[in-house]
């Protein structure tokens, strides 16, 4: 296991995406994002459907990741998305990161091309750029990841995604990250269950993070969530999304599976 003193994964994507963003600028202004089509279309808002679903699953689409070398690299983005529509999630979220997750900003315009879901854009934002690239992919909801921005950047990019429509998520794994980044421009607060120093996972870390995050903002429990009976067990503590990437990509059909976990969760929720 690795020690939480090595410098994080975390660091080291944030340096790469960086410099590929500083690249993308000579290749694309940002007034060519802006004349994208996808400009004028309103957002969905996902924390809206959190609210009101009795399930409350983000169905991710993740090839690979650091912790996993292979997930799925073989499925059409297309019919995973088209899959997870119908098995009744509430949103999809798109890894878009192409280094580490071999995900790509293609990968989130075909999926707004295939349903009619709200779209999270997976990314490692730190730069008001990336949030015109999400809106001219056809996002509706930036992720903001607060171990990785200060808290006054983390309210500025959240200020300038409302200002575009976008929704944001603010992610956490701490109180303190939480106490010092939270801002009234973040619609959902996701605790990620993952720690990104060790890769471990416990669901342990959302249990212990609800009662301090305000009931203004929609709680979201992600990663490693691989069981129905995770979420019963975090409804009661005010979660009501649910961000789940392998327990479906690692299966030949993720909608399929979707489908059968969603289903199963409705009959507990009776
Ligand atoms: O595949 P999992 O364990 O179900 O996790 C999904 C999602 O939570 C995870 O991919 C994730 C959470 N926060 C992130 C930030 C960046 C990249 C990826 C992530």
């Amino acid at each position: 296991m690795k020690s939480a003193n090595t410098p994080s994964i975390l660091s080291k994507i944030i340096y790469d995406k960086q410099v590929e963003v500083a690249l993308k600028k000579q290749l694309i202004s940002e007034s060519e994002l802006r004349a994208a089509a996808m400009f004028k279309r309103s957002g969905i808002s996902l924390s809206a459907r959190l609210r009101n679903s009795d399930t409350g699953i983000i169905a991710e689409h993740k090839r690979r990741s650091p912790s996993k070398a292979v997930i799925n690299q073989s499925l059409s983005l297309s019919e995973v998305a088209k899959g997870y529509e119908k098995a009744g999630a509430c949103g999809m979220s798109v890894l878009t990161e192409g280094k580490y997750f071999g995900g790509s900003l293609e990968d989130l315009q075909l999926a707004r091309a295939s349903v009619n879901l709200p779209l999270l854009r997976k990314d490692f934002i730190s730069d008001p750029y990336q949030l015109l690239e999400a809106k001219a992919h056809g996002a509706d909801v930036i992720l903001l990841i607060a171990a990785a921005l200060s808290p006054g950047h983390t309210k500025e990019l959240a200020l300038q995604a409302n200002d575009l429509g976008l929704e944001v998520l603010l992610e956490v794994h701490t109180a303190a990250e939480l106490d010092s980044h939270l801002n009234d421009y973040c619609h959902m607060v996701g605790v990620n269950n993952r720690n990104l120093k060790t890769f471990e996972v416990s669901v342990e870390t959302s249990k212990s993070l609800a009662e301090v995050i305000p009931d203004s903002f929609v709680k979201v429990s992600e990663s490693g969530i691989s069981d129905e009976k995770t979420i019963t067990a975090l409804r009661p503590y005010g979660f009501r999304g649910f961000l789940v990437g392998e327990h479906f990509m690692r299966t030949e059909d993720p909608g399929q599976t979707a489908r059968q976990f969603i289903n199963s969760l409705k009959q507990t929720a009776l």
